[in-house]
């Protein structure tokens, strides 16, 4: 038995004295999908414009060496990403990641233009999610796209939020895996507007015009993800979070939660239970804001525990996608993916060993002081050797060691770019 084992069993037994089967948590765990973010490997760059501007009032900052360059490197990242993440995830495409010599716009992409994407995610055993890029491209103007009072820029967008949809169809009749297509609208304004209502009917109408094409949720599901802010849109965001709440309720489409897009005491977590009870489902842009929507790694703090635990205490899983998003430039990009992505499962593990079963009979009997009890001695549990053991039936490096092979592809591969 391995030293890794050995800490698992005994960690095994002393979860069972508090009533909770780590087997069963293992296995949960193992069910658990992660949409990775292509994006965190090259800083948002994609492959169409890889040396324009990046535009929609978001921002990657940091200058650390090795970002990929081309479609074929940012996908030898992301296999060495996913070879330190145990199970099997996702990939989150942008349309501006396009894999094609062909010179080809956002208006005129093709399911054609993402078949190396395709092909590659068979091969890795991954399913693909995808997004739209309604930003860093000419006809974003006057920081409008789908709400802009001009119907030649919404005319574009629409056509492109239309092509998506058959590029998502497309990977998930390909790969037998629903493709979430998650829709993020930057339109907004930098200071005080005095008609916040007429751009928001114009993103409503472009959207249903969208969406009017039935197609099968078999392949494809769409989300819709609002904003609080961005830089430039400062004073107004149109795709508000009541906005995206009205439309995915009445439209029936996915409502994502970006962790970074409310106010800064303003928690995701609280919000799933809610959501749950009205919606069609919901997505998740995992991410850590700080001070503002600053797509920082996702760590190991509070609000990540708590979004794991509603999701897991009220079974809210099955009816949840789970995706990331950030993007460091400061910090060696393929350990930022580990990491993050290791942090969003253990953050699940640590919800599957609670005995919530009883912590809810708890505080139906109105018993708060062991129910206060129970969830902080739980924090000393040893949930790392049931963490360990889970990356090493999963043949996934255990601990620090993971660092150290994102270390040997730097100075080999990473540094040489
Ligand atoms: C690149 C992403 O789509 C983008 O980050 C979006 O999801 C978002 O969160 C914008 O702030
Ligand atoms: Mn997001």
């Amino acid at each position: 038995m391995s030293k890794v084992e050995q800490r698992y069993q005994a960690a095994k037994e002393r979860y069972a004295a508090i009533g909770v089967d780590t087997d069963h948590a293992l296995e949960k765990l193992k069910g658990v999908k992660i949409s990775v973010h292509c994006w965190q490997g090259d800083d948002v760059k994609g492959f169409m414009n890889p040396d324009g501007e990046l535009t929609g009032g978001i921002m990657a900052t940091g200058n650390y060496p090795g970002a990929a360059r081309t479609p074929k490197e940012l996908r030898a990242d992301l296999e060495k990403a996913f070879s330190l993440i145990p199970g099997k995830h996702k990939l989150n495409l942008h349309a501006i990641y396009v894999d094609t010599d062909e010179k080809v716009d956002l208006n005129e992409i093709e399911p054609k233009h993402f078949a190396p994407w395709v092909e590659w995610a068979r091969e890795q055993g991954l399913g693909l999610d995808f997004n739209p890029t309604f930003f860093s491209h000419p006809m974003f103007k006057d920081n409008y796209t789908l709400a802009s009072p001009d119907k030649e820029v919404r005319d574009f967008w629409v056509e492109h939020g239309k092509r998506t949809r058959k590029i998502a169809e497309y990977f998930g009749r390909e790969l037998g895996q629903t493709s979430i297509n998650n829709f993020w609208v930057p339109d907004g304004m930098k200071d005080n507007p005095i008609d916040r209502f007429t751009p928001r009917k114009r993103l409503m109408e472009a959207l249903d015009e969208i969406f009017a094409e039935k197609l099968d949720e078999k392949y494809t599901r769409e989300a819709v993800e609002s904003k609080l802010f961005g830089l430039g849109a400062e004073a107004y965001t149109v795709g508000s979070h009541e906005f995206y709440m009205g439309y995915g309720i009445t439209r029936g489409k996915l409502i994502c939660l970006d962790a970074g897009h409310f106010h800064p005491t303003e928690m995701i977590s609280g919000k799933l239970s809610s959501l749950a009870l009205f919606g069609k489902g919901m997505m998740l842009h995992v991410s850590r804001p700080v001070r503002w929507d600053s797509d920082h790694v996702v760590l190991m703090d509070d609000e990540l525990v708590e979004i794991g635990r509603e999701l897991v205490r009220n079974d809210l899983l099955p009816h949840t996608h789970i995706g990331l998003d950030f993007f460091d430039a400061t910090i060696n990009r393929v350990a930022a993916w580990v990491v993050g992505t290791r942090n969003t499962q253990k953050a699940f593990l640590k919800a599957f060993l609670e005995p919530t079963a009883e912590l809810k009979k708890l505080e139906l009997e109105n018993d708060f002081t062991s129910r206060m009890v129970i969830t902080e001695e739980l924090k000393d549990f040893p949930y790392s050797d049931v963490w360990n053991y889970f990356c090493e039936i999963n043949s996934v490096p255990v601990g620090f060691d993971w660092f150290k092979e994102v270390k040997s592809y730097e100075k080999n591969v990473l540094l040489k770019r």
